[in-house]
């Protein structure tokens, strides 16, 4: 059994990769100015020219002596004789001398004699006469030589990274070529028989290469290069080829795939017979404990997870830029990976009192563990349990903000932001997380479907039960919750399903959703013991998660909405009409974003009953 995990700490891995960085980025070159953007500057650049380089006319009118203009005025014109015409680039020995003036373009040489400009606009020209309308003092509209830029003056410092506006200076100085910082350039290959491009026809069992194209944009980011080298067989000839070939042409190479202790991960066995060392592989990190990092011929050679959150994630922490933190509520109980530094995307939420960052648990398969991400908190080593804490949230731009909507999901959510172009974050917690973030003040809107097996009413008897103040509810529509299941069951009734209740496969849904609430009630009625329900531990976090299981046959049932059932092309049969109801903070009430959700949702076509107080206020605390 081959044993890769001897986990090397966070600070070796990034210990190795900075020490290897830094000796390449003190690397001179000199570039044109054309590929000079983005680039660090490895020189202080001065001056050896006056910028401009002589006194010129910021205006289009006539040059004059300032002296001569001092009684004109709208009423009482002066007139001046025009002894000649001056465009930019024109040079011509003339002196101006009292009673005469120039007449003169944008940025040509003042003539000599001359002190000051008056805009065409204040005279009026006549034959080879002018009248000027207009007194100007000296040095009016003018702009003197060294006025910009002075000869020997320093106009950028070594380590300023260029910007256009730079570049420009660079050339008003005359510089055609500087000196900057080499610019790292990372070779990419992906690895894996399972992956094809975008673009190309997705066959079964293939994937789309999602790694070399998260990392190609996260370089070009960080102003580095990259080329891609192509995606390789898990096939340790392949891999070797495309590897020679990026090591003539890059840095620092980076795989991605073929890390962990599979058939089919050649990444050290490549690297291996290339002649190369293993440095390290596996770190105490979640995710992206399987990375490895080892060097051929003194060049880096790192293999990246293949889940694409872990191989984002350890790009970031290798060569990653630095991020702005803010401090936010962890409002969750969370149990992290023992044993390794665990890096946990969360969605954050601004409210009044500051931010709260949500958990995202899909996982380092799932590629919107990331972008769903406003950044990430990281769970030390020995820190097992997070709950109810102030946090540190590493930013990956932005937050974006808009409505808060946190609590059920459903797909009217969807609906109403699509039509009404409302920016929002959607995070699905569940009815009764929706309606514990109302109460702790981080959600704007909440959906919530509770069903009160005491009094069968919908909500309300909740709202009261958890004690909610400041907030109202606002009436919804109804959703027919029910059983989904793939057509070939063919069940008809109820009846049917309960008499092949202990045959079935279920897919449950999450503790504290109202479609929980419901299947727990159909059980306790129907007198079933929920131990007895096959499935019954396993837990969707959406209606659309349901759909999806049971229709990809891993599970045979579950409950959902018919709206879902029948967009997965699901039998259906229901079990009750519920109520979705938008529990709302008060103080947000009147916001403008707050009053045109409740107008879409009145107004949106919406695939659900909607009674005729919907969008109306049905309870107030
Ligand atoms: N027996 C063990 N199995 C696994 C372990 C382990 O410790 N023991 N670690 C798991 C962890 S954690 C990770 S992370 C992955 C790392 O796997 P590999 O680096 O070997 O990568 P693959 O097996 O090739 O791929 C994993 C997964 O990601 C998909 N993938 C790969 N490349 C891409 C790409 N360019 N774009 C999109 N998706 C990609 C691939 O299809 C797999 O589904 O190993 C676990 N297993
Ligand atoms: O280390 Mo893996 O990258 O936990 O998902």
């Amino acid at each position: 059994m081959r044993r890769y995990l001897k986990l090397h700490s966070i600070d070796e891995a990034k210990f190795i990769v900075n020490n290897y960085i830094d000796k390449l980025k003190n690397e001179i070159e000199e570039v044109d100015l054309f590929n000079a953007i983005g680039r660090v500057l490895a020189e202080d650049v001065f001056s050896d020219v006056d910028i401009p380089p002589y006194d010129r006319a910021k205006m289009d009118g006539y040059a004059v002596k300032a002296e001569d203009t001092y009684e004109a005025d709208e009423n009482n014109p002066i007139e001046l004789k025009i002894i000649d015409s001056l465009k930019a680039g024109e040079i011509k020995d003339i002196e101006i001398k009292n009673g005469e003036c120039v007449e003169i373009a944008t940025g040509a040489v003042i003539p000599k004699g001359s002190n000051a400009v008056v805009m065409v606009e204040y005279t009026e020209k006549k034959d080879n006469k002018v009248l000027i309308y207009k007194a100007v003092p000296p040095m009016e509209n003018i702009q003197f030589t060294g006025s910009d830029i002075m000869t020997g003056e320093l106009v950028l410092r070594k380590n300023t990274k260029l910007t256009p506006r730079d570049i420009g200076v660079l050339a008003a100085i005359g510089r055609n070529k500087v000196k900057v910082y080499k610019k790292l350039k990372f070779g990419i290959i992906s690895t894996g028989n399972e992956l094809i491009s975008p673009g190309e026809p997705l066959k079964f069992g293939k994937i789309y290469d999602i790694n070399t194209y998260t990392l190609a944009s996260y370089i070009k980011n960080l102003g580095y290069d990259f080329e891609f080298f192509g995606i390789s067989k898990d096939d340790v000839e392949d891999l070797k080829e495309k590897i020679k070939k990026a090591l003539k042409k890059c840095d620092i190479i980076l795989l991605s795939g073929g890390t962990s202790a599979g058939v089919g991960d050649l990444t050290e066995t490549a690297i291996k017979e290339l002649g190369g060392e293993i440095l390290i592989h596996g770190i105490k990190i979640k995710p992206g404990k399987p990375t490895i990092i080892g060097k051929i011929d003194n060049k880096l050679i790192v293999g990246l997870p293949g889940y694409p959150t872990s191989c984002l994630t350890i790009f970031d922490v290798l060569f990653g830029d630095k991020k702005n933190v803010v401090k936010a509520k962890f409002p969750l109980r969370y149990i992290s990976a023992k044993g390794r530094v665990e890096y946990l995307p969360v969605i954050l939420v601004k409210h009044k009192n500051g931010y709260s960052a949500y958990p995202i648990t899909k996982g380092s398969g799932a590629i919107t563990s990331l972008s769903e991400a406003d950044g990430y908190i990281v769970v030390e080593e020995n820190k097992e349990i997070l709950e109810n804490e102030e946090v540190n949230v590493y930013l990956f731009g932005d937050v974006k903000v808009g409505l808060n909507i946190i609590g059920s999901h459903c797909i009217g959510i969807d609906l109403i932001l699509k039509e009404t172009n409302l920016m929002a974050k959607t995070i699905n917690v569940g009815s009764l997380g929706g309606l514990l973030a109302i109460k702790r003040g981080e959600s704007d809107i909440s959906g919530i479907h509770l069903l009160d097996e005491k009094t069968n009413e919908y909500n309300i008897p909740f709202l009261e039960r958890y004690n909610v103040k400041d907030a109202v509810l606002v009436r919804g529509y109804i959703r027919e919750q029910g059983f989904m299941f793939r057509k070939e069951f063919n069940f008809k009734t109820i009846e049917d399903i309960l008499k092949n209740i202990y045959n079935l496969e279920f897919i449950n849904r999450n503790k504290g959703s109202g479609t929980r609430i419901l299947f727990d009630k159909f059980l306790k009625e129907n007198k079933i013991n929920p131990k007895e329900i096959k499935g019954y531990n396993i837990e969707a976090k959406t209606h659309s998660a349901v759909a999806t299981a049971v229709a990809m046959k891993k599970a045979d049932i579950g409950l959902g909405i018919k709206t879902v059932a029948e967009q997965y092309g699901l039998g259906f049969i229901k079990l009750a009409d519920e109520h979705y109801d938008f529990l709302i903070r008060k103080e947000r009430f009147n916001d403008e974003d707050v009053k045109k959700f409740i107008e879409g949702l009145k107004k949106v076509k919406l695939p659900f009953e909607k009674p005729e107080n919907c969008g109306e206020v049905i309870w107030e605390n």
